[in-house]
């Protein structure tokens, strides 16, 4: 496996304040790798440091030979993806157009997600939100990124929509050598799609585990690392 994504020290944060501290992390060619952690630990701050939408107040991001500061629309020319949980769909436009416009395969994305292909001639804004996220990630993924960064792809939609959004970030690691890094509030769920997980405390991470290895402690890390009394401890004063 070859590395797509290699983080060291990575600090970012807002108004000079820092979120996330000296982030190490790194994903091959392939690999789907979670980063997980309780609400407001610093996971969306690192997506946002590494897509290049943030910039990082120190450290190294290799991405496809670019620096740490270099944009999102130059990542995105070298490979990145960066989906979040808003669904990015034209809403006047029908689903095919939505792909047309995008310049990928209207083929390619029904053949990811057949679903799709009811409702292909389907007004975006008709859509329901699972579609409209299958849309989304499709799109995204029929332009066989280097480097799938997706934040909470899954937010709110049903758990069979989650599964089948997990289902295409699997397949497309495995069948187009896609690195994918994924934060995932489905944890169970996601671990049964992942081959890593790095688990995040107070804007670090503390751990980086196998997937396996998380699947067979989940009960702890969802204690430890997961449940609402980590928020509550996170957010008292040192
Ligand atoms: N635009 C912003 N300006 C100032 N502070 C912010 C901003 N966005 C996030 N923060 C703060 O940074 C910290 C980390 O937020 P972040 O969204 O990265 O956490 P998260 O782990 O993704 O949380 P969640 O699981 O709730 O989405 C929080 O304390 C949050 O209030």
């Amino acid at each position: 496996m070859s590395g797509v994504l290699e983080v060291n020290g990575l600090s970012a944060g807002y108004f000079g304040q820092r979120v996330i501290h000296e982030v190490d992390l790194a994903v091959q060619a392939g690999e789907v790798v979670c980063l997980l952690g309780s609400n407001g630990v610093g996971k969306t701050t690192t997506l946002l440091a590494l897509s290049g939408e943030l910039k990082p107040m120190s450290g190294t991001v290799s991405f496809a030979g670019l620096g740490p500061r270099s944009p999102l629309h130059r990542r995105a020319r070298r490979g990145l993806s960066y989906v979040t949980e808003e669904r990015s769909v034209f809403k006047a436009m029908t689903a095919r157009e939505n792909l047309r416009c995008a310049g990928v395969s209207v083929d390619e994305v029904t053949a990811l997600f057949p679903e799709l292909e009811k409702c292909i001639d389907t007004k975006g804004g008709l859509l329901s939100g699972g579609e409209q996220q299958m849309l989304t990630l499709g799109r995204a993924l029929a332009r066989r990124p280097k480097l799938l960064l997706a934040d909470e792809l899954s937010l709110g939609l049903a758990p069979l929509v989650v599964d089948r959004l997990l289902t295409a970030v699997r397949t497309a690691a495995k069948e187009s050598g896609t690195g994918a890094l994924i934060v995932e509030q489905h944890v169970r769920k996601a671990l049964k799609h992942a081959d890593r997980v790095y688990l995040m405390r107070r804007g670090r991470i503390e751990l980086a585990l196998t997937a396996a290895e998380a699947r067979s402690r989940i009960d702890e890390i969802e204690r430890s690392y997961l449940s609402s009394a980590v928020l509550a401890e996170d957010r008292a004063p040192e």
